[in-house]
């Protein structure tokens, strides 16, 4: 077991979830890749700021210089954001040997044509997966899951702060500036929320997502950009009167004479699905001319999501450099020996809600009987419907959804029902899966 070492640069919303991740999954990300991460050294502007995350034992510094110049780092990792010194320290960081991994799609978008050529002649990956659509593993899908096809469309809402603030301003009341200073607090937003607002943040991301579909180099001052600061609550009510909802899109295409990048709100019609992608969550449909159209789904900002990206972009550098095909493609994700031996459980040991239909005796006091038979189960009705039955007019048909309960108790109460007399052996029974 090797130990890959981590030179981290800014310890923000990211850094300190990457460094939360790293703490607290270190353990199952071994179980992965075999070997050890340690993080060796971090940049920050303030030593001596209070932090939500455990710094002790790690080196510190104010001279991100120390960290892309450190003999001991393996991997840098960039979350300080900008283009300008991050440029610079990335160059370095490639001139020294060591592999990146950013979450920087400004700096991507803007600059990536270089770096990836400069970390070619170095030998060492650069990766960035954060950088497009938070956690969603979209680089990957794109890059390696659709290798197979022409892509001939991409499109997706790509800008968690900007979905956000359309998502809450459709709500009655709902204030621009302080819808804004929510998603910041919540570690949305761009360091300059201009980004998110004017659509800039949006471009840098559909840059990327068109070179990676397309395979034509990185050309964000050709992709046009326009925010969502002109929409109004009032457009939006308009928009839904007409069956619409108003979402900022991306969408990159290919044209008789070339591409198509553009960043810019859009009417979707309400029964589409993405137009139903609301809060932090991305979107992204790909459509490959082999596979057809695909769609992505899942929270495009945040500490956790983007630092999960970060971290995955780790593990597949410390994979690549392995010689061992085991080592780079386990063939179940874990390393043979760390797969787990506990045991599957039998599907009567699951928790669920249930939907229950039965016919039952038209008689007095039957609804009572089935409430006090369950209730002996310590099982409680949710929700509770009662309609004549079609085919006896001697029946009613009840349906109910319970409350969670374990299926072996359910299966007791069921049969304690049926023995009762009042139900009929016929009852049907759906699991409600509560998966929000
Ligand atoms: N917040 C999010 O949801 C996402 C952010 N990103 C990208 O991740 C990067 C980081 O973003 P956040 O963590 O949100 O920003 P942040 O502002 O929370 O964190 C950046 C940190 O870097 C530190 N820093 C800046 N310059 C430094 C320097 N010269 N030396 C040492 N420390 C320095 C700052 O003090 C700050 O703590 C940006 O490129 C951003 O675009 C990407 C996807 C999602
Ligand atoms: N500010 C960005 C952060 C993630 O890329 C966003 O809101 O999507
Ligand atoms: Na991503």
């Amino acid at each position: 077991m090797k130990t890959f070492k981590i030179g981290l640069l800014g310890l923000g919303t990211v850094g300190g979830g990457t460094l939360n991740i790293l703490q607290t999954t270190l353990t199952e990300i071994k179980r992965r890749i075999g070997h050890n991460i340690e993080v060796r050294i971090i940049a920050v502007r303030d030593l001596n700021r209070a932090r939500s995350v455990d710094v002790s034992g790690i080196q510190m510094t104010t001279n991100p210089e120390e960290v892309v110049s450190h003999p001991d780092v393996d991997i840098v990792v960039e979350l300080i954001g900008g283009t300008s010194y991050a440029k610079d320290l990335l160059i370095t960081a490639i001139n020294n040997g060591k592999h990146v991994v950013t979450a920087n799609k400004a700096l991507i978008a803007e600059y990536g044509n270089e770096l990836f050529a400069l970390a070619n002649q170095n030998n060492v990956i650069v990766n960035y997966e954060a950088a497009v659509a938070g956690g969603i593993p979209i680089i990957k899908a794109v890059r390696e899951g659709l290798a197979a096809n022409k892509i001939e469309w991409l499109a997706g809402i790509i800008n968690g702060t900007g979905n956000y603030i359309l998502t809450e301003m459709a709500k009655p009341g709902a204030d621009f500036e302080q819808v804004l200073k929510t998603a910041q607090a919540l570690g949305y937003a761009e360091a300059d929320p201009t980004f998110d607002v004017e659509g800039i943040d949006a471009a840098h991301k559909l840059t990327i997502l068109a070179s990676i579909g397309f395979g034509i180099e990185l050309q964000f001052n050709k992709t046009y950009t326009e925010g969502i600061s002109k929409i109004t609550a009032q457009d939006i009510q308009f928009a839904k009167q007409l069956g619409f909802k108003i979402k900022h899109l991306g969408i990159a295409n290919r044209t008789a004479s070339g591409y198509s990048l553009r960043v810019h709100p859009a009417l979707v019609a309400q029964d589409v699905l993405i137009a139903n992608v609301d809060g932090v969550m991305n979107a992204v449909m790909v459509k490959g001319d082999h596979v057809g159209p695909t769609m992505y789904y899942g929270p495009g900002a945040g500490a956790g999501p983007t630092a999960s990206a970060v971290v995955a972009d780790i593990i597949d550098i410390i994979r690549a450099q392995s010689q061992n095909i085991e080592d780079r493609v386990p063939g179940l994700g874990f390393k043979a020996e760390q797969l787990a031996q506990a045991p599957v459980e039998a599907i009567d040991q699951i928790c669920s809600r249930y939907y229950l239909r039965c016919s039952v005796n038209d008689q007095a006091g039957a609804l009572a009987q089935i409430s006090a038979k369950l209730a002996d189960f310590q099982i409680s009705v949710d929700q509770l419907h009662q309609e004549p039955s079609l085919e006896d007019s001697e029946a009613v048909t009840l349906v109910m959804i319970t409350d969670k309960v374990q299926e072996s108790v359910l299966n007791q109460a069921l049969l304690a029902l049926t023995s009762l007399g009042v139900v009929d052996s016929e009852l049907q029974r759906i699991r409600v899966a509560d998966l929000g």
